[in-house]
């Protein structure tokens, strides 16, 4: 099967209330590793993600996979910062994408009870998904996510309020999916997590990509004052 990246973006902007949110954003991102969203409250970091997959349509420019839209929406998955779940039980959670890909349901289940195998889920399969804790509900957000094992999944600062045990598991979970060969695409507060998971970072100011690249060299030595401020945990604004 062809993967669907490279993701290029192209003068592409988000506008709301004739506000430009993000953008103009010109970049490329490449079949494997894991980029990594970061910049201050309200820099964009949510919404360039919402906006490469196609959550809200592009206002000017453009946002082109390597393969049709249609085709690409089906290999992607996107996790959201307040996970969310069907009032349904959390095995119906983990076979609910394998459903809508055509997946019969013994196979979609035997998959189900695997991942959660996997995901430390295994004694919860049968508990209503809405009554799981904050970590457990977000360990079934991602297992639902790499449940189809997309080309590209999008994480929106997926260990907000979990405690270090979750975090270190989410973060075990994301390295595998990306190793797996899952592009990962996610936005973090936590810069220590940026340090650990990032193979590229981009840091975004005021809705545009203020600076990008390879997360050692960043990390190491920004190339910016705004970066390197930000980064000493200095307000900017
Ligand atoms: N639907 C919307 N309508 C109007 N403004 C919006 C909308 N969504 C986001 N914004 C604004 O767009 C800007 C970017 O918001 P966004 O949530 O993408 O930033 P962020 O970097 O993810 O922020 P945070 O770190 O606080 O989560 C903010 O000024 C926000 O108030």
């Amino acid at each position: 099967m062809v993967n669907v990246l490279p993701l290029t973006l192209t003068g592409a902007v988000l506008t709301r209330r004739d506000k430009v949110l993000v953008g103009p954003v010109d970049l490329t991102l490449g079949a494997r590793g894991i980029t990594v969203v970061i910049g201050p409250n309200g820099s964009g970091k949510t919404s360039l993600l919402r906006m490469m997959h196609g959550l809200q349509r592009v206002t000017q420019g453009s946002v082109d996979w390597a393969v049709p839209d249609a085709q690409a929406r089906r290999r992607q998955a996107y996790v959201f910062q307040q996970p969310i779940a069907l009032r349904r039980s959390v095995l119906a959670n983990l076979i609910y994408p394998l459903r809508l890909h055509g997946v019969p349901r013994p196979q979609a289940e035997a998959e189900g009870r695997a991942i959660a195998a996997r995901f430390g889920l295994s004694g919860k399969l049968a508990q209503s998904a809405p009554s799981l804790s904050g970590g457990e509900m977000q360990s079934l957000a991602l297992a639902r996510a790499l449940i189809t094992r997309p080309d590209v999944l999008f994480a929106d600062e997926p260990c907000a309020a979990l405690d270090g045990q979750t975090t270190r598991r989410i973060e075990a979970h994301l390295t595998a999916a990306a190793g797996a060969g899952t592009r990962l695409i996610m936005a973090t507060h936590d810069m220590g997590q940026a340090r650990r998971l990032a193979d590229q970072v981009i840091f975004l100011l005021h809705g545009r990509i203020h600076e990008m690249g390879d997360a050692r060299p960043f990390f190491n030595g920004p190339a910016t004052p705004e970066a390197a401020a930000f980064l000493r945990g200095d307000i900017v604004d």
